[in-house]
């Protein structure tokens, strides 16, 4: 089976802080039997109710208790999946609410903090959660996820512990849609190849051999029509092009024709037809490396796949075969496996490839977003009130 996230809790605090004790004690790799995703393997409750988060707040209400600041209720915030750590103003948005703990104050390992610890800010959505963790958090209630894929979490083990895991399907879904388009429109125009040429003074500029494809009226293939999937959607009609979409659940007609898109019930046929192929499904055993050497096979020699998904969806091996004998034309992907890759890994050595480094949230507003719905849900669990995002397990 497969984890979705290259290094867990217990790789990455050694790398932070240094080999501790403490961080040996407290984290080991996660073997995580499966990877739980939202759209296939979970289902969704997604009566969004975004809590007012007024600025200069001083005070929430937990349940019939008005709290103080100083009694805020705690937060972990695990943000060492980043390169940058919490945002500042993430953080102040969550001092609104809560009394935040970092991974630094965290491995102090002071007892009374931990039983304060009532939820865990997941920034960035990169580190797992293993069983330690939550054993060594007695009243623990929520896992916060900020992002919409909990393939990196253990849905079933959380649960266990009577803890539950929310997540922000709406804060993501117009960033990672606008990520989808650009790799597609930098790979059919070669963006990137024709900025390197712009920025080396005595380059040729224009030369027969280093024509890009046209992205206007092409077919794109969506493989995974859920919010982000349809969102894309949405722009590729802005370009005139024929959209072609393979979901287990075929959407409503009036959506289908609101963005003129035509189900294909198998995916081989969306394969063989599309000039893009865009990958937006989540990460789950049955998308596990959906698309290998066979998939490759049946797409055109000039199309281009793109992945905003997850990089498991992908045989990576079979993809830098495809690469390497122009099975394909190029792909353009935001999610690899592992993230990063190894320096050594062929992919990083094709010249038919772009690759961007997991960005699909990363804007000033979706970060945002994304802390605030992720606020509107940890309220909601601590105020025993309807959780506007809340993932179970299968
Ligand atoms: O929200 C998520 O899970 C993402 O990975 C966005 O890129």
């Amino acid at each position: 089976m497969f984890r979705s996230k290259a290094l867990s809790l217990s790789k990455l605090i050694p790398l932070m802080f240094g080999q501790s004790n403490l961080a040996n004690k407290f984290f080991h790799p996660v073997i995580a039997s499966h990877g739980l995703c939202c759209h296939r393997s979970v289902i969704y409750k997604q009566r969004y109710r975004m809590h007012q988060l007024g600025a200069g707040r001083r005070t929430i209400s937990t349940g019939t208790k008005v709290m103080a600041e100083g009694e805020l209720p705690a937060v972990l915030i695990l943000d060492i999946g980043g390169t940058h750590g919490i945002l500042e103003d993430i953080a102040a948005l969550l001092k609104k609410h809560f009394h935040l703990i970092t991974m630094k104050e965290f491995l102090g390992n002071k007892e009374e903090m931990r039983k304060k610890i009532q939820s865990v800010y997941v920034f960035e959505c990169r580190p797992t959660i293993d069983r330690e963790l939550l054993e060594s958090l007695p009243n623990l209630k929520v896992i916060a996820n900020s992002g919409v894929g909990v393939d990196h979490l253990d849905l079933k083990m959380i649960s266990s512990f009577g803890v539950k895991v929310t997540n922000t399907p709406h804060a993501v879904a117009d960033p990672t849609a606008d990520i989808g388009m650009a790799l597609m429109l930098a790979s059919a125009r070669r963006l990137v190849e024709g900025c390197h040429i712009a920025l080396s003074p005595g380059t040729k500029y224009f030369a027969v051999d280093w024509l890009g494809v046209e992205v206007t009226r092409a077919t794109l293939g969506i493989i995974g029509m859920g919010s982000i999937g349809y969102k894309v959607a949405q722009r590729a009609r802005a370009f005139n092009m024929r959209i072609l979409y393979h979901n287990r659940n075929r959407r409503r007609k009036e959506e289908e024709e609101a963005v003129g898109a035509h189900y294909c019930a198998k995916m081989e046929d969306l394969l063989q037809q599309s000039d893009f192929v865009m990958l937006v499904v989540n990460l789950t055993p049955e998308t596990h490396k959906l698309i290998g050497k066979k998939e490759l096979g049946l797409m055109k020699p000039t199309a281009t796949l793109i992945n905003i998904s997850r990089g498991a969806v992908i045989d990576q091996d079979a993809l830098v075969e495809a690469l390497q004998n122009k099975v394909i034309r190029a792909a353009a992907l935001d999610v690899t496996y592992p993230e990063p890759l190894p320096r050594d890994h062929p992919l990083l050595h094709l010249n038919n490839i772009i690759i961007t480094p997991h960005i699909g949230t990363a804007t000033v507003h979706a970060t945002r977003m994304m802390a605030e719905e992720a606020i509107a849900n940890m309220l909601a669990v601590l105020n025993d009130q309807p959780i506007p995002s809340e993932v179970f397990p299968k």
